[in-house]
């Protein structure tokens, strides 16, 4: 479905990563971890098309994403952005309904059948009373999930979610996790796949996901949430001392320790937090 290798990644001349690999199929999960300002979203973007890997491939179906098209590459990849304000109002239901451009032609205007995804989409996701809410006026967890159900509308195999749940109250961020794992399982989605990146490590245990660990864009682990995250690995990512720890269910959740610590970095070439 897609294959990264040796992906260098950066804007223009800044080199933000390097020697990334990655290869995502029916049915997996890929995490993105690691710290503010390591190179997820160009990462993202670069496996998205939408910026030119500085060296590296990019494969998406078989092709390289470089000699396709924005329609082909919508056909196969659906991306849900950290949710912003839009300029102009539009109703939920048309933002949703946008998922659905790739699919109409030159001209062409959703149909019966676009609306009725469109709104299937928004049901799935407990948001169907939201349609003809106008969508700049929504809260920012309520416009997060409306991007999800513009992915879903797309019908595309692949989901790349940038910090899906980074705005989501609690409730709604163990809704969106048990839609994306629904999403992997489900025969009527012909086991599509999901990459995201989240902040919050417990997600990957949750998720049973693979999970590519990032420092300073390069990778620092690569492999299931059950041979990654570690107690060392994270405290060496995020600078501060984490501990794994196994729930009575047998859940694993990551605890960061709160006594006082130096400041933590943000890494690259972004802020340092003083
Ligand atoms: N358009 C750009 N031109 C040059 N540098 C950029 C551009 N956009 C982002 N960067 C830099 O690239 C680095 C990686 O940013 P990126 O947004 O990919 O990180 P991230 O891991 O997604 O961060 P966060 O977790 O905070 O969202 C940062 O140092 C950032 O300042």
């Amino acid at each position: 479905m897609l294959k990264a290798q040796s992906l260098s990644i950066g804007y223009g001349k800044t080199r933000i990563g390097s020697g990334l690999e990655l290869t995502v199929q029916s049915g997996d999960i890929l995490c993105l971890l690691g710290p503010n300002g390591c190179g997820k979203t160009t990462l993202f973007r670069t496996l998205l098309g939408l910026l030119p890997a500085l060296s590296g491939t990019v494969m998406l179906g078989g092709k390289p994403i470089t000699a396709q098209t924005r329609a082909e590459i919508a056909h196969q990849v659906a991306y849900v952005p950290q949710a912003h304000a839009p300029p102009f109002p539009f109703e939920a239901l048309e933002v949703v309904l946008m998922g659905r451009t790739a699919r109409l032609g030159l001209f062409g205007q959703p149909g019966r059948n676009d609306r009725a995804i469109a709104r299937n989409a928004m049901d799935r996701l407990g948001i169907g009373g939201l349609a003809h809410r106008d969508y700049s006026r929504l809260s920012g967890g309520q416009r997060q999930l409306v991007l999800i159900a513009r992915a879903l509308a797309q019908e595309a195999p692949l989901i790349v979610m940038d910090e899906p749940t980074a705005s989501l109250d609690f409730g709604n961020q163990a809704q969106v996790l048990a839609q994306i794992a629904g999403l992997v399982q489900d025969v009527a989605t012909r086991g599509c796949a999901v990459i995201l990146s989240t902040h919050n490590p417990d997600q990957a245990f949750a998720l049973n996901a693979q999970v590519l660990l990032m420092k300073d864009g390069v990778r620092q682990a690569q492999g299931s949430a059950h041979e990654v995250l570690t107690d060392a690995s994270l405290s060496n990512v995020y600078g501060i001392p984490v501990s794994v720890e196994t729930t009575s269910s047998g859940r694993k959740v990551c605890l960061p320790s709160l006594a006082c610590q130096s400041a933590p970095t943000i890494t690259s070439d972004a802020l340092t937090i003083a």
